[in-house]
């Protein structure tokens, strides 16, 4: 008898998307397929259209033509764009989470860091006070701030610890498709190198499908297990990061891994 490699369920699938702007074509026919934790990331130069397809996947903006299919917590499929718009929101928000660059996009300024931490929690109804207070400190801890600073703004941390404080309320729903949209992009290479320590700690534990967009290579092999190369909106070249990035078959990819080397 034969034994099939059993793969995890997938979480996101994209078929033959495509978005305009006016006549410029930012993503075209792209398709991809990721499963519960694993870690894909998608690649290419500035304009090469990953934040318009960040963007589609994530269901913040839609594309014209094809379908992206999002992962419900009883592990079904649904197209996001053909739900109703209630049932979308919900889906989106119970199992997508998004780290945005600026972690100013992702946090709000007003309230406690504590408070960041436990507003996901409290709007999907939880209301133990003294519950939420214990899960906002262990979440400081997860992501390597004292608990000390439950209370304090977050304007009042550095910018490292102000990204660490985002990625926690954003793991803290336990999403099962975790976006990223260059989330060390505008960070100081030390800070980058513990953040990217952190979140490759943090997803391991957890069974989540990230999503990672970037133009750092280097990022991208750090975090990685498949990659995905973009092009003027269209995916070029696809396959296991290490392998993609020793031995680029395309071209462009080719130019993107010489230009890093050349640096
Ligand atoms: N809202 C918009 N209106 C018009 N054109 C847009 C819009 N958003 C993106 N574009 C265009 O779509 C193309 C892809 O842009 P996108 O921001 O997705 O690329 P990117 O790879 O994320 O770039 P970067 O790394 O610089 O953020 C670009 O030509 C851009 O000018």
């Amino acid at each position: 008898m034969l034994i099939g490699l059993v793969r995890n369920p997938i979480v996101l699938r994209a078929q033959l998307l495509s978005k305009r702007f006016g006549g410029r074509l930012a993503c075209h026919d792209v398709s991809l397929e990721i499963a519960s934790g694993e870690i894909i990331a998608i690649v290419g130069e500035s304009g090469s259209g990953k934040t318009t397809l960040l963007s589609c996947l994530g269901g913040h903006l839609r594309p014209d033509a094809g379908i992206v299919e999002i992962q419900d917590k009883d592990n079904r499929l649904h197209p996001i764009w053909s739900l109703q718009e209630e049932q979308r929101v919900g889906l989106l928000r119970s199992q997508v989470g998004f780290i945005h660059q600026r972690p100013q996009d992702g946090l709000q300024a007003n309230i406690s860091a504590g408070a960041n931490i436990i507003e996901p929690l409290a709007l999907a109804g939880l209301r133990k006070f003294s519950q939420m207070r214990c899960i906002a400190k262990e979440w400081l801890e997860q992501v390597e701030i004292h608990p000390g600073r439950v209370d304090d703004l977050p304007g009042s941390f550095s910018g490292g610890m102000q990204q660490r404080l985002q990625i926690a309320r954003v793991l803290v729903k336990r999403p099962r498709l975790l976006l990223m949209d260059e989330p060390t992009g505008g960070l100081d290479v030390s800070v980058q190198a513990r953040i990217l320590d952190l979140l490759r700690r943090l997803v391991c534990d957890l069974p989540v499908a990230v999503v990672l967009v970037t133009h750092d290579l280097g990022v991208a092999r750090m975090l990685a297990d498949r990659l995905y190369v973009l092009k003027s909106g269209t995916i070029v070249e696809h396959g296991l990061a290490d392998q993609v990035l020793d031995d680029p078959h395309h071209p462009y990819t080719q130019l993107l891994v010489s230009s890093v080397l050349r640096a």
